[in-house]
């Protein structure tokens, strides 16, 4: 049996459903990020489990255990929310030991656990300080460890570096992976930042509508979306609509506006079909190799990446390539794309409409 299981989860607020039938198996020490846009359900299905919502429907099983029936304060939990909710007349290390109190743990073990934790979030310079006379990383880090001090069976992070600015935000998570491999606790992450989502998770599940839309590696959700609304979500993606001809062991026909396109073999019947084609798959080669051919109509530096937008016969295309020095193509200056056809996907049409 996972060490997490939701079954069947559903939340209606009146009218609203706001999470119908999710099911996910998390294990032992595993991180997995819900990942959607604003209004999926995400923090509702988090709230759940922490206790501070009832399930309308569907179970909670943690540890062997049914989490319905055990008031929030009871189940255990490590839980950290965008805004931290630090107590600002405590210190540091009275923030931290706040939960050992409550516990009625005693004060030398109290002190003994405050350190570890203190020490694992690299705090332990602070721990005499105040909140507000630290910055938003800093205050995470108390936070986390505030969370991770009562050792919990399972952390719960609801958007928890959204507060930080960009540069911070990426140091964090680089740290929070660090924190939670060191202390091996199991995490359900609730973000709706896709890079957020792919450099922490073990897994990711994408939420849509209240729905669990896909649940894998980041690296495999990124490369084998099942709808065409997860390849856009995640990562940026050129989204082609096209027409699947025929289809075969071997490979597909496709139309797409009027150019004939060689794709993979097709688990699709023939008919309209999206087509997702990721910028960093399309290369620039000579005339001869083209599939088509364009004038750049957009041109960006990124610093370590070049972003263009060239206007084909198949629409506009967003191809992106590393910097290496060299010379790029100019504003206007045709350019000549391919891509080996395996790297198409192919995605039913339908899913644009859900
Ligand atoms: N207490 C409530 N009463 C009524 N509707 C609610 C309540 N809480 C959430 N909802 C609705 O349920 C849906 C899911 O909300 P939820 O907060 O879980 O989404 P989310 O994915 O976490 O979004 P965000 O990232 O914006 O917080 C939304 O349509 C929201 O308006």
């Amino acid at each position: 049996m996972p060490f997490l299981q939701l079954s069947g989860l559903t939340k209606r607020f009146g009218d609203v459903v706001a999470v119908e039938d999710f099911s996910l198996a998390v294990e032992k020490g595993e991180f997995v990020s819900l990942l959607g846009p604003s209004g999926c359900g995400k923090t509702t299905t988090l709230q759940m489990i922490a206790g501070f919502e009832q399930p309308t429907s569907g179970h909670i099983m943690l540890n062997g255990r049914h989490l319905e029936e055990v008031p929030a304060r009871n189940r255990g939990l490590g839980i950290v929310f965008q805004t931290y909710a630090l107590f600002p007349h405590m210190t540091v290390e009275e923030n931290v030991a706040f939960g050992l109190e409550m516990r009625g743990i005693d004060k030398k073990e109290r002190a003994r656990k405050v350190a570890g934790a203190l020490e694992l979030v690299q705090l332990a310079h602070l721990a005499k300080r105040y909140p507000r006379a630290m910055s938003g990383g800093q205050r995470q880090r108390v936070a986390l460890a505030r969370a991770l001090v009562i050792e919990p069976e399972l952390l719960l992070l609801d958007e928890p570096l959204s507060n930080l600015d960009a540069k911070l935000r990426e140091e964090m998570q680089l740290e929070l992976r660090r924190i939670q491999q060191e202390a091996g606790v199991t995490t359900l992450l609730v973000t709706h930042d896709q890079n957020e989502a792919m450099a922490l998770s073990d897994r990711v599940a994408v939420m849509h509508h209240g729905r669990l839309m896909q649940q894998e590696t980041p690296f495999h959700v990124y490369e084998n979306p099942k709808s065409s609304f997860i390849s856009t979500f995640l990562g940026k993606t050129n989204s082609l609509t096209a027409t699947l001809k025929t289809t075969n062991d071997e490979g597909s026909a496709l139309v797409c506006n009027g150019m004939e396109l060689a794709g993979p073999p097709a688990h699709l019947r023939p008919g309209p079909i999206t087509v997702s084609l990721r910028p960093e798959r399309i290369e620039i080669v000579e005339a001869g190799e083209a599939v088509v051919s364009g004038p750049v109509i957009e041109r960006i530096f990124l610093g370590d990446q070049w972003l263009f937008r060239i206007e084909t016969p198949i629409g506009p295309l967003l191809v992106v390539r590393r910097n290496r020095g060299q010379r790029e193509p100019e504003h206007g200056e045709t350019v000549h794309l391919a891509w080996t056809p395996h790297h198409l996907r192919l995605l039913p049409k339908e899913d644009e409409a859900a």
